[in-house]
């Protein structure tokens, strides 16, 4: 199938770079996903949304290979990436954010995003014993790279700081930032507004849109509707482990299987109607 791609540029691209085909992931007795097919094309910002538990993080957690499919396949750039290990994975290209922030204690905010970008490094073994000068020249590439990730995000004047004691918003922004370390094409983004002031999302969607811009395709899992809605192109909806429906923002939002997935939710988010 060919489509316009939703990168602005109006370029035609051939295939999705992400294609989830027909995938079951179950938990014993319990069906996180039936079934589920989604395709994430280049360039574009897609969102991922659902109730509590409707499986956004199991299929997170799939397409990241931290667990395997029950059946069904996951194509990454046409290639199958079922039963790769997950830094195989990483490796190809896909980095993630986690729901809960996972960042190392007593570490500082460079020291992170060195950390997320150690897959560039070739020196082996002995001469990381030896520090050969191979070794060294690829550390200070390495802190070159960083340091720019850090002006692309807006970390820099924190560079030195632990990241423990970065407010919430900029932690999040830190772990974007670790991603990005891993030059992905796919950035896989799991509720990076929890817990956020609206300054912080603000901030945070004002990022989401420039790595838009700089080509990063993002597949971004958010509970707050007015965040999902502003950013994403298309928007493909989950529940109980279903994909009850997929389409373009203005869609999904009148869509009355959607907003009766929600009612059942203790707070209804910001789906407008009518
Ligand atoms: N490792 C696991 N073992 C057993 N059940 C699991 C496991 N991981 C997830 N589940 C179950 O699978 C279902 C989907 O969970 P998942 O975390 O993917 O949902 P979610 O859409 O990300 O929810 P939330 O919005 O609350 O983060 C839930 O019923 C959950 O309890």
């Amino acid at each position: 199938m060919v489509r316009v791609s939703s990168n602005g540029t109006g370029e035609r691209e051939a295939r999705p770079l992400l294609e989830v085909i027909r995938v079951s992931k179950a938990f014993g007795g319990l069906m996180a996903l039936m079934e589920v097919s989604l395709r994430v094309w280049p360039g574009q910002i897609k969102g991922l949304i659902g109730p509590n538990g409707a499986g956004k993080t199991t299929l997170f957690n799939l397409i990241t290979g931290t667990l395997r499919p029950t059946s069904g396949d996951i194509r990454f750039q046409g290639r199958s990436i079922v039963g790769l290990p997950p830094y195989r994975i990483a490796a190809l290209g896909i980095a993630r954010t986690f729901q809960n922030v996972q960042l190392f204690p007593g570490m500082t905010v460079l020291e992170h995003v060195l950390v997320g970008g150690h897959r560039h490094g070739h020196s082996g073994m002995l001469e990381a014993i030896l520090r050969a000068p191979r070794m060294r020249r690829e550390e200070e590439a390495a802190r070159a790279r960083a340091w720019e990730i850090l002006e692309r995000v807006g970390l820099t004047e924190w560079a030195d700081h632990p990241a423990e004691g970065l407010p919430l918003g900029l932690q999040r922004i830190l772990e974007i930032a670790r991603a990005l370390a891993a030059t992905p094409q796919l950035l896989l983004l799991d509720e990076p507004g929890a817990g956020l002031n609206p300054s912080e999302k603000a901030r945070l969607a004002e990022l989401i849109r420039q790595l838009h811009q700089e080509g990063i395709t993002i597949l971004l899992v958010e509970h707050d509707m007015s965040l999902v809605m502003g950013l994403a192109e298309e928007i493909a909806v989950l529940d109980y482990g279903r994909l009850i429906a997929e389409g373009p923002p203005e869609v999904i939002q009148r869509d009355p299987r959607v907003i009766a997935a929600y009612l059942g939710e203790e707070e209804l988010p910001h789906v407008a109607r009518g």
